[in-house]
């Protein structure tokens, strides 16, 4: 599981090695490796190093003082390299010495266009962890002139760090190498920094717990539940449906298909759509309604059920069951218009929230807004529940305040009945006995992946969503078997 840290904490875990780290040793460090990305991504696009041409956009921090100091580095391998300085007066001294000393040019604002409009690659040193909102209208100008690939040194300058917000003019990198330690933007804002490099820096240790998780494919094949010899079909977990209606079966076969693939265990539908999901689905036992539906240790229970008495009293129903629940699209807006449904509920029993925006709107009151980590997390301290919160990057947050961040793979699920897909998946995890967050972090990224691989770079549909379940899940298991 890959670890995530607030700018705050990566301040206070370098205020603490900086304490006992000779002078100047860290940024040093950061920039060597960073010199080392700009001059593969050379060779990667150009064919050599020695020769080709950078451009340098220094800010008035340390993040401009990394981007000099690479800057240097980067003249030993025989790189022209110039440095346009957005604030002469409060360059990184030691950095401009030091590219000085090496002998890197700089030159001004106005002379800049020459310089960008030849550059092999460009150096993205304008703001660093401490940046506050979009780029400022100099730096803005010269990001847009831009043509050559852009390096980012720690994150996108005018991509909020801890948020992954964009709200302005900001750098769209094809790399970013970050120090010590990835931050909340490299997760959030995918499109934004492009490939993703951690340098070491020694940091680390001095961190703690992170504050935020990105799992692993090997993560997932770690929990993913595989029959073993002594299992059988009840063994694993029985999920059920309680989807879907006579008028509209979509959301019932999707989200029971979803759940036939996810896992080897038995899986019970329960609504007015009985006759069509078993046509679809003959190993499914389906029956009318949820109080003859035999016993199950998960429910998945909302897309297709309607807002009205009945689905409201459904939602009842399998809230009171004791077992775990995974509520999604009408179950949701139920619940916002009408909370003492949750009176069913044992509140030990795990419930499972998968609102997109106007669904989180529905029940916080508010839209997510920007920083959907916070959003995330009060919504699942509200309601005492894992919140998976939808969107480009999905968000899981847990009551006891872990949080995870699925980076997606494309767009490809932004399609009608992916978000049923996604709850059969939870929901066979449920049952299975996974913990909640869990089950919503890793039932999202087989989704995601699921839908990269129905999609393979042309538009896809939820049922071809469905149908790839089963390669996602061998890309999974292959991930673990090799980790
Ligand atoms: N600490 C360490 O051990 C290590 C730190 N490291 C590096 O340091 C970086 C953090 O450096 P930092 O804290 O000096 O701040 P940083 O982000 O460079 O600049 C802040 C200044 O920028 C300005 N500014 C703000 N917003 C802006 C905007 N939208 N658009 C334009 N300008 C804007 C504003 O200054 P102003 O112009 O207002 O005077 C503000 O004061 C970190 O990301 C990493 O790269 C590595 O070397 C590893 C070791
Ligand atoms: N632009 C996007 N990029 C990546 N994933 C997306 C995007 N838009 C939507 N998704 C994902 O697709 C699914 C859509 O679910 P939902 O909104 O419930 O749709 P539906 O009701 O049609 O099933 C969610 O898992 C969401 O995270
Ligand atoms: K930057």
């Amino acid at each position: 599981m890959l670890g995530i840290w607030t700018t705050e904490r990566i301040r206070a875990a370098e205020d603490r090695l900086l304490a006992v780290t000779p002078d100047g040793e860290l940024m040093r460090r950061a920039a060597f490796g960073l010199a080392t990305q700009v001059a593969d991504l050379l060779a990667e696009t150009t064919g050599s190093v020695s020769g080709r041409r950078a451009v340098l956009l220094v800010g008035s921090g340390n993040n401009g003082g990394d981007a000099l100091w690479a800057g240097a580095f980067l003249r030993r391998r025989g790189v022209a390299v110039s440095a346009v300085l957005l604030k002469p007066e409060k360059a990184h001294a030691a950095g401009l010495a030091a590219l000085r000393r090496s002998g890197g040019r700089v030159v001004s604002l106005e002379d800049s266009p020459q310089w960008i409009d030849r550059a092999d690659v460009v150096v993205d040193g304008i703001v660093g962890i401490s940046a506050k909102g979009p780029l400022r209208p100099d730096a803005a100008k010269l990001v847009e002139s831009v043509d050559a690939p852009i390096v980012a040194v720690d994150l996108p300058s005018g991509v909020d760090p801890d948020t992954g917000a964009v709200d302005g003019p900001h750098v769209t990198a094809t790399r970013t190498v970050t120090f010590g330690a990835l931050k909340p933007v490299h997760a959030l804002a995918p499109q934004e920094c492009g490939e993703v490099v951690l340098v070491d820096i020694g940091l680390r240790p001095s961190l703690g717990e992170p504050d935020l998780r990105q799992l692993e494919l090997a993560d997932v094949a770690a929990v993913w539940p595989i029959p073993g010899p002594a299992d059988d079909k009840y063994s694993q977990g029985v999920v059920g449906i309680a989807a879907g209606s006579a008028t509209y079966p979509g959301a019932a076969v999707l989200a029971s298909g979803s759940a036939v693939h996810a896992t080897a265990g038995m899986v019970r539908y329960a609504g007015h759509a009985a006759e069509v999901v078993r046509s679809r689905w003959p190993e499914i036992v389906a029956t009318g309604s949820v109080t003859d539906a035999g016993r199950v240790q998960a429910w998945v229970v909302g897309p297709g059920i309607g807002t009205g008495a009945d689905g409201r009293e459904l939602l009842r129903h399998v809230l009171g069951q004791g077992v775990p629940v995974c509520a999604d699209a009408d179950a949701t807006t139920i619940i916002a218009r009408d909370p003492d449904v949750l009176d069913a509920r044992d509140p030990d029993t795990p419930l499972v929230l998968t609102p997109h925006a106007g669904e989180y709107e529905r029940l916080m009151g508010r839209k997510p807004g920007a920083d959907r980590l916070t959003a995330a997390r009060e919504a699942a301290k509200k309601y005492n529940a894992v919140v998976l919160l939808k969107g480009h990057c999905t968000v899981v947050a847990a009551p006891d305040g872990r949080v995870s961040v699925n980076t997606p793979r494309g767009s490809w699920l932004a399609t009608a009945g992916s978000g049923d897909v996604l709850t059969g998946l939870i929901g066979s995890l449920l049952a299975a006995g996974l913990d909640p967050w869990l089950a919503a972090s890793a039932g999202a990224q087989v989704h995601s992946l699921a839908g990269a691989l129905a999609a393979e770079g042309v538009p896809t549909s939820a049922s071809g969503i469905v149908d790839a379940i089963p390669s996602a899940l061998r890309v999974v298991r292959a991930a673990g078997r090799s980790s």
